[in-house]
């Protein structure tokens, strides 16, 4: 899929820390355009943070909690859409997603991903007790190539280079 038309949204997938948040800001600026952040929608929804989500719901819930404020998203115009990492977990949330729009595959290695995560736990990831995140990545590669429209190989580069990188492959520069 080469471009994408003004009426759609712009949508970032990926790990946790690979950007979407920080990127996503930036493309909204850029494009003046809204941003929405699922997480923040999903705590606004639920009234209390994700890490009390994850720890009142447990994975389960908390993913059927994700996969909910995905269906339900309705953005007021075309927006840029900075998602959580685990919403690849939900085929429908992520086909909802799809409707709205081109969907961006931040791809960033996990060594890099490591360094700015710290501790998953803490962080509240939706990660299995004991699972490494380097495993998590393994886990999650596929699902995020499999709904990406396109991907984004990020390395280590600035937010700025980033945002950048996905306007070229989307025709916006
Ligand atoms: N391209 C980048 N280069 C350096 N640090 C970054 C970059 N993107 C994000 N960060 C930092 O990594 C952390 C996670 O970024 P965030 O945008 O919240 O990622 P995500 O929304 O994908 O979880 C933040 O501290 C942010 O400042
Ligand atoms: O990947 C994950 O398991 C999660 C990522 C977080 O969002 P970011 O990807 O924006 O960090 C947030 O949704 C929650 O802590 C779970
Ligand atoms: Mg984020």
């Amino acid at each position: 899929m080469a471009g994408m038309t003004p009426d759609q949204s712009l949508i970032l997938i990926g790990m946790p820390a690979a950007g979407k948040s920080t990127v996503g800001r930036r493309l909204a600026a850029r494009l003046q355009r809204p941003f929405i952040d699922t997480d923040a929608v999903m705590e606004a929804r639920c009234g209390q943070s994700l890490q009390a989500l994850m720890a009142e719901r447990g994975v389960e819930g908390f993913r059927a909690a994700e996969a909910r404020v995905l269906c339900d998203l309705q953005p007021a115009e075309p927006a840029v859409i900075a998602t959580g990492g685990s919403v690849v977990y939900a085929a429908r949330g992520m086909a909802a997603l799809r409707r709205l729009g081109t969907v961006v595959f931040l791809d960033c290695p996990v060594a890099v991903l490591a360094h700015r995560v710290g501790d998953p736990v803490a962080r509240g990831m939706v990660i299995a007790a004991g699972q490494s995140l380097a495993a998590l990545h393994r886990e999650r590669l596929p699902l995020y190539r499999r709904y990406a429209d396109h991907t984004i190989a990020c390395d280590d580069d600035p937010p700025e280079v980033v945002a950048g990188r996905v306007l070229r492959v989307l025709s916006l520069d």
